[in-house]
């Protein structure tokens, strides 16, 4: 592949080309097979694995599909066989009524083939169309299933990322092999059929078929495998295309696009971009013809071959006529079969090489999904600790927590404070069970998270940050979702509503909590910051609420959106949250938020520095005593 052609829009908004490099071929260092025998290796596992898939999903329409195939190229045979006997018929001795009289029964053979083949191709046709959407969701789903059920960690890693993105044309993949793997069947078998029947005409006429699909086929797999690895090669530049055009078009970025005029610089980056993926795709169309001319060359070379072969034969005397004819109308079946073959083995390579990202995808993530089972949670416990947790993320030097230990009794309320980039985000994933720490453990009294059922440490905790999702869905389901198969009634997501001082927030809503929160559809209502962020604690308290055992309340900056008062009040609830069964833990910079928890822990680049009470901490005159003060210079009216 030449230099990819680099806009100056790419480098500017980028910082340089956004291709995969060659590197990423070698992903877990599972080399990629680019080769055409690599292809033709690894296809029959892949096709084995879509096969079964089918299988999986509608084991009658697939046998269906193979029977009626087979019926086909039978019919084919027997059509060719009907040609045969017509042409000896009609090229007898006999006076030429004769002669076709003699020719009647062998033509109503050839057209009964036809007729049997015709009603066998619509009956494949129907039950491959019922297989290929199965197949489809079939793998859709298993993709979807694996990307949610990965270790947080794989979500973050922006190998695995890649992966996600190669892996989603999968699915689409697999259906098309299905259309693709009946056409190659087909295709294999009426060559079969026309192959057999030369054989039995005359033996030098097979090896001359094979000659004439041997350079198309080399071609088309070589430009299969061209825009493959083009396709791989420009995937990163792909997507920042479509990122800039969802910019555009974005609600968030409306304002700056129009104010900054960011909207026409980034629309000739757009187009910039555009122009050089077009370049890529003038190369690969010059390669593509040129291919396509050499094969089509050589092919016709060996037509004119074969052809001359069978002139010689007539004149030689070592073939009749009516075998030649024969010979003539089997030899440019067997090429159209093989012609159609060669496509859609190739349509197969090409498309097997996506299911083979697929394939590689559902592996990688099996590897790294949350383990299922081990040991089951004890429906009380004293406290969570975390004993000397130290936790790096994959692509940084320094670890974002350091050997941190802390307890979180039930029952109470505890803080983390800290400066921007200290590890408080971090240390409240490890908490909730979706970062494992590498060194040190967290532990449910003596149970360690390691060890025991993830889906029931997940369970037992409620997770409320400050980007928490805000689901396009109705306001009811907003809360709901929280605990999504867990039903309610109005009345039950009312009062998590009131215990966020939201009813007014709903009241406003045109449906109350019928009310959809997405303008993507029609008829949808929008909602402000603050508001969202009443509706994310109703949700927290429905989740708090449906808790099955002890559990924890995990709180990131909850609060950043609301006024001062809603803020006072947002704080004072979220602490009654803590009870006998409930341990709660809060992130935040107000400082108002945090002095009336139990025990105050400082965090400073990933290590603990402090902890106490309020009371106790500005006794100490340390980290925390010169936050809380930096912040009530803030808020103290001027002169004091
Ligand atoms: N996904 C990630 N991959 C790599 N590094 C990360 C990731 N998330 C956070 N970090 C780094 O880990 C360190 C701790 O980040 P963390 O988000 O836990 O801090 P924080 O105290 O919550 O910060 P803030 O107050 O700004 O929200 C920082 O140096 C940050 O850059």
């Amino acid at each position: 592949m030449g230099e990819p052609v680099v806009s100056a829009s790419e480098r500017e908004l980028f910082g340089g080309p956004l291709r995969y490099d060659t590197g990423w071929t070698q992903y877990d260092s599972a080399p990629l097979e680019l080769s055409m025998l690599g292809a033709v290796r690894v296809m029959p596992r892949l096709v084995g694995a879509t096969l079964r898939r089918a299988w999986r999903a509608d084991r009658n329409a697939l046998v269906a599909v193979g029977v009626s195939e087979i019926g086909q190229g039978v019919a084919a045979a027997v059509g060719l066989l009907a040609v045969n006997a017509v042409m000896h018929a009609l090229l007898g001795a006999a006076a030429p009524a004769d002669r076709l009289y003699e020719a009647l029964p062998a033509l109503c053979v050839g057209a009964g083939a036809a007729v049997v083949g015709a009603v066998l191709a619509c009956w494949s046709t129907s039950r491959a169309g019922r297989l290929e959407p199965m197949v489809e969701r079939l793998a859709t789903t298993e993709y979807l299933a694996a990307a949610s059920a990965v270790e947080l960690e794989a979500i973050e890693d922006p190998e695995f990322r890649r992966l996600i993105d190669v892996a989603q044309f999968g699915a689409q993949a697999a259906r098309q092999m299905i259309g693709a793997c009946v056409a190659a069947l087909n295709g294999t078998i009426s060559l079969a059929a026309a192959g057999g029947v030369l054989a039995v005409l005359h033996p030098a006429l097979l090896p001359m078929l094979v000659l004439i699909a041997a350079p198309r086929g080399w071609g088309a797999m070589r430009v299969a495998q061209e825009r493959y690895v083009s396709v791989l090669a420009w995937m990163e530049h792909l997507r920042a295309s479509r990122l800039i055009a969802q910019l555009l078009t974005s609600r968030s970025a409306a304002q700056e696009v129009r104010i900054h005029a960011v909207g026409p610089y980034l629309l000739t980056a757009y187009e910039d971009m555009a122009h050089s993926a077009e370049s890529e795709q003038k190369r690969l169309a010059t390669g593509k013809a040129v291919t396509e001319l050499v094969a089509a060359a050589l092919s016709g070379a060996v037509m004119v071959g074969t052809y001359a072969l069978l002139g010689w034969l007539i004149v030689a005397g070592h073939m009749e006529l009516a075998v030649a004819g024969t010979a003539v109308i089997a030899v440019r079946s067997g090429s159209a079969s093989l012609g159609a073959l060669v496509m859609h083995v190739n349509r197969l390579n090409e498309e097997s090489l996506y299911v083979q990202d697929h394939e590689k995808f559902l592996t990688e993530a099996g590897r790294r999904a949350i383990p299922r089972g081990g040991g089951a949670l004890a429906e009380r416990v004293a406290a969570v600790r975390l004993e000397k947790v130290t936790y790096r993320y994959p692509d940084r030097e320094e670890p974002a927590l350091d050997g941190v230990s802390l307890t979180l009794p039930m029952g109470s309320v505890t803080a983390v404070a800290g400066e921007n980039g200290s590890g408080k985000s971090t240390l409240m994933k490890v908490v909730a069970g979706l970062l494992l720490p590498q060194d040190g453990a967290v532990r449910w009294d003596g149970q360690e998270v390691r060890e025991v059922d993830r889906a029931q440490v997940f369970s037992r905790v409620s997770l409320l940050t400050q980007d928490f999702e805000r689901w396009p869905v109705t306001a009811g389901m907003n809360i709901r979702i929280g605990r999504p198969r867990s039903p309610a009634e109005e009345g039950e997501l009312l009062e998590s509503v009131a215990y966020a001082e939201a009813l007014g927030v709903v009241g406003r809503l045109p449906l109350g909590l019928g009310t959809l929160l997405s303008r993507m559809f029609h008829g949808a209502s929008e909602i402000s910051g603050g508001e969202w962020q009443k509706i994310g604690l109703a949700r927290t308290h429905r989740r708090t609420a449906t808790a099955p055992a002890d559990s924890v309340l995990i709180v990131d900056e909850p609060t950043s959106a609301l006024d001062p008062e809603a803020e006072i009040a947002a704080f004072a609830r979220i602490r009654r949250l803590a009870g006998p069964h409930r341990a709660v833990v809060l992130v935040t910079h107000r400082m108002s938020g945090v002095r009336h928890a139990d025990t105050i822990h400082v965090l400073s680049a990933g290590r603990l520095v402090e902890h106490g009470t309020h009371e106790e901490l500005l006794a100490a005159d340390g980290r925390y005593a010169a936050m809380f003060r930096t912040q009530a210079e803030q808020y103290a009216p001027p002169g004091t």
